[in-house]
Order: C-alpha cells, then sequence, then structure tokens
C-alpha cells in the first residue's frame, strides 16, 4: 500500500443527478486502484458498489439523502481497513472534477481555484441538479485534502463545436448578445468519449463517420458527432432540455409554464423546479425515477409503466431520426449510460423506430449488458453499438495533463 503514494494518484468525481460515480487511478501504470457509484441518491435505497482492485465488488449501505454523504461514503471506502486501497488521503496526488455547467467562461477543462468556484457558482441556477453537487464534492476534498490540486472538466466543452444554426434559439438575438442564452448541451466528455471508442471498435477513422450517440442515464441526451465533432445534441442552456428523464420533462411546449403558474398558483421558479425534479420517467409513471422499478411495474402488468416507456424511447428515436437529417445520413447508432449500457428492451423499442434508416437489431446479441457489442444484424446498413462510457478516465487524463 505505502509504495502506491509515491505515484501519481487521481482521484476522479462525478457527481450526476441521482448518482456518483468515482475512480482512483494511477496514471503512471494506467492502473484503476478503486473504482464505484452510490447510486440512487437521495432516492431510496442508497447504497455504493465499491470495487477494490483485484478484488470483488462490495455493496456498502448507507443514508445518502444527498451527494455530501455519498463523498464521505467514498473516502470512507477508500482507506478503509477492510475494503480500501490507500492508508491515507495523502496517497492522492490530484482529484478530477466533473462539473456539469460551465457557461460561456469554460470552453476546456481548468485548474480549479477559488475564482473558478465562484464562477461555476454562478452557473448553478443553469444546471440545480448539478453544480451544487460538483460543488460539494470540490468542497468536501478541499476540506479533507486542502493541499492537493484540483482541476474540473465541463461536460459543455465537447459541445463547443456546434455550428450556430444548432445553438441559437429562435429568439430575439439581443437575449443571445446580451446574455449568451444559447444552446450548450451537457454529457459532452461521455459523447466523445463514446464516439472515438466507437470508431476504433468498428476499425474505421472517425473523421470519416456519422455516429449519433444515445446516453440514457437518469439524465439523458443525444449527440450528433460528425467527423468526431458534436454538431448538434438535444440540451440546451440547462441539462432540461430534450429527452424524457429520470424526474426532468425534455421538451415541453414553453405556454405550459405560465398555464401551470397561473392553474396550480406557483411561482416561476416552482414550476420549474417540478419540471426539473417531479416530471420525466417519474411524473408519467407515478413510480419512480428508476427505470428499474419501472422494468418491475412492466414485469407485474402495470400499463403506465409501460406508457412510459414508450413515450421515453419514442422520444428519443425521434431525435435518432432529426440528427440523421442534420448529418443527412448516419453510421452508427451507439447507446450508453445507466439505460443505454444495461437495457436491451429499451434499445430494442428505440430501434424498432429506426429500421426506415437501414437500422437492424441482432436481437440475441442485444440481451448485452455493459460490454461493448455491436447488436447490429448482418444486413443491417447502419451499427448499432453498445459501448459502456468512461467519464472518470477521461477527467482523469484531462486532469494529468493539465498537471
Ligand atoms: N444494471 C442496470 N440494469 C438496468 N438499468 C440500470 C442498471 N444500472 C443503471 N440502470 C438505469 O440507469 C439509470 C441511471 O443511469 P446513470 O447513467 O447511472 O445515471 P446518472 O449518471 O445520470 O445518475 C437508472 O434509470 C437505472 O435504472
Ligand atoms: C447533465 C446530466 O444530466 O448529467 P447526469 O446524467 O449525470 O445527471
Ligand atoms: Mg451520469
Amino acid at each position: 500500500m505505502a509504495e502506491e503514494t509515491r505515484k501519481l494518484n487521481i482521484l476522479v468525481l462525478n457527481c450526476g443527478s441521482s448518482s456518483l460515480k468515482y475512480q482512483l487511478i494511477n496514471m503512471e501504470e494506467k492502473k484503476v486502484l478503486a473504482k464505484g457509484i452510490c447510486e440512487r441518491i437521495g432516492i431510496n435505497d442508497s447504497q455504493i458498489k465499491h470495487t477494490p482492485i483485484g478484488k470483488e465488488a462490495v455493496i456498502i449501505k448507507g443514508d445518502m439523502p444527498d451527494h455530501k454523504n455519498a463523498v464521505q461514503y467514498v473516502i470512507d471506502a477508500l482507506v478503509s481497513k477492510e475494503h480500501g486501497v490507500i492508508d491515507s488521503m495523502d496517497a492522492i496526488n490530484a482529484v478530477g472534477h466533473r462539473i456539469v455547467h460551465g457557461g460561456e467562461e469554460f470552453a476546456s477543462s481548468t485548474v480549479i481555484t477559488d475564482e473558478v468556484i465562484e464562477a461555476v457558482k454562478t452557473c448553478s441556477d443553469l444546471a440545480p441538479l448539478h453544480n451544487p453537487a460538483n460543488l460539494i464534492g470540490i468542497d468536501a476534498c478541499k476540506q479533507i485534502m486542502p493541499n492537493i490540486p484540483m482541476v474540473g472538466v465541463f461536460d459543455t466543452a465537447f459541445h463547443q463545436t456546434m455550428p450556430k444554426k444548432s445553438y441559437l434559439y429562435a429568439l430575439p438575438y439581443a437575449y443571445y448578445r446580451k446574455y449568451k442564452l444559447r444552446r450548450y448541451g451537457f454529457h459532452g466528455t461521455s459523447h466523445k468519449y463514446v464516439a472515438y471508442r466507437a470508431a476504433e471498435f468498428l476499425n474505421r477513422d472517425i473523421k470519416d463517420m456519422k455516429i449519433v450517440v444515445c446516453h440514457l442515464g437518469n439524465g439523458a441526451s443525444v449527440c450528433a458527432v460528425d467527423g468526431g465533432k458534436s454538431v448538434d445534441t438535444s440540451m440546451g442552456l440547462t441539462p432540461l432540455e430534450g429527452l424524457v428523464m429520470g424526474t426532468r420533462s425534455g421538451d415541453i411546449d414553453p405556454a405550459i409554464l405560465q398555464f401551470l403558474a397561473e392553474k396550480e398558483n406557483k411561482t416561476l421558479e416552482e414550476v420549474t423546479s417540478v419540471l426539473n425534479k417531479e416530471s420525466g420517467v417519474l411524473g408519467i409513471s407515478e413510480i419512480s425515477s428508476d427505470f428499474r422499478d419501472l422494468e418491475n411495474a412492466i414485469a407485474q402488468g402495470d400499463k403506465k409503466a409501460a406508457l412510459t416507456m414508450n413515450v421515453f424511447c419514442y422520444r428519443v428515436a425521434k431525435y435518432v431520426g432529426a440528427y440523421a437529417a442534420a448529418m443527412n445520413g448516419i453510421d452508427a447508432v451507439v447507446f450508453t449510460a445507466g439505460l443505454g449500457e444495461n437495457n436491451g428492451a429499451v434499445r430494442s423499442e428505440i430501434c424498432s423506430y429506426l429500421t426506415f434508416l437501414g437500422v437492424n437489431v441482432d436481437e440475441e446479441a442485444n440481451k448485452c449488458r455493459s460490454i461493448e457489442r455491436d447488436f447490429s444484424h448482418e444486413d443491417a446498413r447502419v451499427r448499432t453499438l453498445v459501448i459502456p462510457t468512461d467519464e472518470e478516465m477521461m477527467i482523469a487524463r484531462e486532469t494529468a495533463k493539465l498537471l
């Protein structure tokens, strides 16, 4: 154990809306010393699935009403006598943080200073489920490891290549000029990793490929990647736009805000909170924001759970169709994140709308979970793939690059 302290160990914290993923990576040996996921934060039955290097994963049960508790569980797990991989936090040389919204200020990764923290705070309104959680992670590390350098890697960075026709809203242009009110897009670190991995997996040059990446987790977005560059994506100024998500509505008629404010006697802030926290899969199903709960309900014949899944898949398929048009063609549809990697039924239903494009699924191959797999039928004209995302490794590389 002591030997590891002399090497460059990077801790990566990836706060999602309902999860905290982490990896402790030794960059010299390119070795993951420990990784894990705290799941269902703030929902119920929170737990951490912790995998120390060379050992079986262990499940640590705990109360995790918010991300602060989750960060503490991660740190305890890393130094624990039983399941830990380091003696103390001194063995960590740097921390890489996922930061979801960087606004117009951050087009690339940056070393975290007090000024950066203030700038990230000012973007919190634009990513209310994420930036506050990211800041909790940063703050916890500052307290526990005050002298360890930290780097922020932004979800928005990969989408900076979008052309203006993709990111401009049809609002008075003055708002773009005044406020930089535009589409930013999120999950960029994941979309980039997955698109490049997909090209490598298919033995093709990404420069010659038109790829649609479907990042389907609790937060979900679709990205059109043309020649390795993001040219459009479904999330917008905030991570509320686009697909139906765990608790987020995705696209709705903007007139609904005023309608609901009046009918339900709510402020705009309260209505926006409903769209962020009480809508989506949770809102329609009235069961849960977690697709595993939905799958169980569907298996028991719950019609509304089945309808929720139909609404979710239909929306994803419409975006894939739109992006095939945006790129004037499509070579591959790639699925990733919690659902995209694990839920074959969701992949299958989405693909069923896309046969007109040349998508043709091998249902047997589509039974895979969490492995890289081409599940296209041999007659398919468009490849369909599962590529597990690895935002943490991307964040670790960026962190090492900046330090
Ligand atoms: N092993 C699994 N089997 C089926 N569904 C899963 C599995 N793991 C995660 N999911 C689903 O993926 C979603 C969470 O995805 P994830 O990418 O972890 O979300 P986020 O990072 O946005 O918190 C949940 O709806 C969950 O039901
Ligand atoms: C941006 C976003 O929605 O992230 P996550 O899917 O991790 O919640
Ligand atoms: Mg995520």
